[in-house]
């Protein structure tokens, strides 16, 4: 197919370490090797390359480091910690309080100081569990209650 006649949305380009061409999508910078026949999706059907989320970590007993800034020695059960997080989220989604008053006094995760904010992040960088809840969280919405070798948390995803 010749170059004019391309889809709206897709550039051809010349694969520098094969010699072939492949095709950009030119809003979301994906990129293939079959000539495309529609224009090309202006959101990426894989998901966001990279969320930022901010989240309120209650440790507990069976934590992987069962000690935070709050609270030397952890000794609550972990059912005692998903009972603190769900009153947590409670309280947020009733708008009594914010998340991040709630995770600045209550987050058992040094990001505490932060209002909970942890950054933008990639898939790779966290724990499967919050990795995966994060990614499926629309940008604004609060998640259920996650579990992870850290403890149980809730997670809001700002961008
Ligand atoms: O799991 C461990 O062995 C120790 N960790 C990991 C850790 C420790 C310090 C800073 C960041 C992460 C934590 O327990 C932990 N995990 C987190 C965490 C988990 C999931 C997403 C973001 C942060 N925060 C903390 C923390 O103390 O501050």
């Amino acid at each position: 197919m010749a170059d004019e006649q391309l889809p709206t949305g897709w550039e051809k380009r010349l694969s520098r370490s094969t010699g072939q061409h492949y095709y950009l999508n030119v809003y979301t910078k994906e990129s293939q090797w079959d000539v495309p026949d529609k224009p090309a999706e202006p959101v990426s059907s894989s998901g966001p390359e990279q969320v930022q989320c901010s989240h309120l970590l209650v440790k507990h007993k069976d934590s992987r480091r069962p000690s935070s800034w709050r609270e030397e020695n952890i000794t609550r059960t972990k059912d005692e910690a998903l009972e603190l997080v769900k009153s947590y989220r409670e309280q947020i989604v009733q708008g009594k309080a914010s998340f991040a008053d709630l995770a600045s006094k209550y987050s058992d995760c040094s990001s505490a100081k932060r209002g909970g904010d942890l950054g933008s992040f990639k898939r790779g960088a966290m724990q499967k569990p919050f990795e995966e809840a994060s990614f499926a969280l629309k940008v604004g919405e609060l998640s259920e209650p996650v579990f992870t070798d850290s403890g149980v948390h809730i997670i809001l995803r700002t961008v």
